[in-house]
């Protein structure tokens, strides 16, 4: 049977020394102007940016979105391929679920990824072809980064519980396999908190430190579970560290890499 996620995961943060999710969110718009002419410019681009960064790579997380096109799907592809060279897992953050017989279509996915992040709105039901992938990663949306996360996420139920902290609980009951994490955004502090205490063993994926400010301090205090196993994400502080530096952008990528692992590493050693 092959390892679980979370496994390896665990050996690839040990061999690394390091949390850090490397998002390959590639704006063919941002791409620089001497790789424009390749055939697949954003291939081209995150080659680069994985030979300079790997040694840092917890895992590396390509957002779908930015890859949605015939030729975005072609570099997927060779990115992820060369990922797995490298002993890196791959995260797609693609955001899934629907109904039962469209997501099982979605999960498919799984064959060419190591792990994934899913939407909750819809249900067990709408997870469960992911769920059922004892092999793989579901990182669960529950409380995001963004600003209108209050819209519904922070609603109260008439228990008192708010609708982020459900979602945590039932990531909890869904956990069957050992495959379940959440995604908690590293821009609500208290909430970290909060649900580390209400669901220890569930390893978070904590986005929004770097481009969107969040609180690295927190993301590691909290982020991680008892084994110290999590990560944290930075997309566009990494690979657009050197856009103004041309060729040199991919150096200054590592660069920024080598600064946030260590960062994030003096709050892991600070236990
Ligand atoms: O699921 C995610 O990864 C995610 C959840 C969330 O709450 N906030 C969030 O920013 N993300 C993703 O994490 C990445 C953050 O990118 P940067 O702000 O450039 O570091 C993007 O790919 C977002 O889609």
């Amino acid at each position: 049977m092959a390892t679980a996620f979370f496994d390896r995961l665990a050996d690839r943060i040990a061999t690394v020394d390091s949390v850090v999710s490397i998002g390959l969110d590639t704006d063919p718009d941002r791409i620089p102007d001497h790789l424009q002419d390749n055939d697949l410019p954003q291939w081209a681009f995150n080659r680069r940016i994985i030979d300079a960064t790997h040694e840092h790579a917890a895992c590396y997380k390509p957002n779908a979105a930015f890859y949605e096109s015939a030729d975005g799907w072609r570099s997927l592809r060779e990115t992820i391929a060369y990922a797995h060279g490298k002993d890196v897992p791959v995260l797609l953050d693609a955001k899934r679920a629907d109904i039962g017989n469209t997501t099982r279509q979605y999960a498919e996915i799984l064959e060419v990824v190591d792990a994934i992040t899913v939407n909750p709105y819809m249900g067990r039901d709408s997870l469960q072809p992911f769920l059922d992938r004892a092999d793989k990663g579901v990182f669960v949306l529950c409380r995001t980064s963004n600003p209108g996360r209050e819209d519904l996420q922070d609603l109260e139920l008439t228990s008192g519980e708010p609708i982020y902290k459900r979602v945590a609980a039932l990531a909890d009951l869904w956990n069957e396999h050992d495959n379940v994490g959440l995604v908690v955004g590293a821009t609500g502090p208290d909430e970290l908190e909060a649900l580390r205490e209400a669901v220890p063993s569930l390893p978070f994926l904590v986005p929004g430190v770097g481009a969107q400010g969040g609180d690295a301090e927190a993301a590691v205090d909290y982020g991680l579970d008892a084994d110290g196993v999590g990560l944290v994400n930075s997309s566009r502080g990494i690979i657009y560290a050197g856009e103004e530096q041309g060729e040199a952008f991919a150096a200054a990528a590592g660069q920024s890499a080598k600064r946030l692992k260590g960062r994030l590493n003096q709050y892991r050693n600070a236990e």
